[in-house]
């Protein structure tokens, strides 16, 4: 399980994170959710390695992962798929997967086919350049490549930003398969709502850098939650 605990994040004299806590059990998917600026993006960096915590500790079975390399938390079993995807434009759909490679054993460097059974159309791909695929393509590309890294926990940055609504259901189903085929622990945040409600099984929300709001996704649907929710 991932524990964040009353995490403090800032940004010169901001502060983006007060006091953050949350889990993320294994084979369970957990949503942030929360509008623009609230956040969200800072709260994956202080778990990725990003950004240093001010504050607080986040942790991976246990373990602290306070002070550890990006680079190291990616080896303890954390796959990150960053918001705007971060695609190589140059490099190949093939390349940019193994780029995944890196935080691996050799002998572990290889492709899982069940990539390719999710998202087909990276097979039919491999040979084009990722700054050639569309949005949703680059989208299931980035989720590929966290995958190649075998991630214990997989954290995900509003992964439906700027996709089509036929992609969105192809990533969803891919999160959904990898709760339970794998039993990793799923971490994402977001802003669309529809998105979390159906495939959570436990949401928080957050507003000004604070946790507000946590429970089943149903309960997104009280009037206290879409208070934090409505611009
Ligand atoms: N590198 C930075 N330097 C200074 N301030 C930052 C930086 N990154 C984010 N902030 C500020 O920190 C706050 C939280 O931003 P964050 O990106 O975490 O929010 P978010 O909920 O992910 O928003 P979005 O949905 O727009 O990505 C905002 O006020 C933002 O302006």
């Amino acid at each position: 399980m991932l524990t964040v605990e009353n995490v403090n994040l800032h940004y010169g004299a901001a502060q983006a994170l007060r006091s953050v806590s949350l889990n993320a059990p294994m084979g369970k998917i957990t949503c942030v959710l929360g509008r623009n600026g609230v956040g969200k993006s800072s709260l994956l960096r202080a778990i990725t390695g990003q950004h240093p915590v001010s504050g607080g500790t986040v942790s991976f079975d246990g373990k602290s992962l306070n002070g550890m390399a990006p680079f190291n938390r990616a080896r303890q079993g954390v796959g990150y798929v960053p918001q705007g995807r971060e695609i190589f434009p140059l490099l190949s759909v093939k390349e940019n997967l193994e780029t995944g490679f890196a935080p691996l054993k050799r002998k572990d460097r290889t492709i899982p086919d069940d990539i390719f059974s999710l998202f087909p159309v990276l097979e039919s791909m491999l040979a084009r350049r990722g700054g050639d695929l569309s949005g949703g393509q680059q989208q299931q590309l980035a989720i590929g490549r966290a995958m190649v890294t075998r991630p214990k926990i997989l954290v995900l940055d509003e992964p439906t930003e700027g996709i089509q609504p036929s992609i969105i259901k192809d990533i969803g189903r891919a999160i959904r398969y990898l709760r339970d085929s794998t039993g990793m622990a799923i971490l994402l945040v977001e802003q669309y709502l529809d998105f979390c409600r159906e495939l959570a099984d436990h949401v928080y929300i957050m507003d000004r850098g604070e946790i507000v709001h946590q429970g089943a996704a149903e309960t997104l649907d009280t009037p206290e939650a879409r208070r934090h929710l409505t611009v």
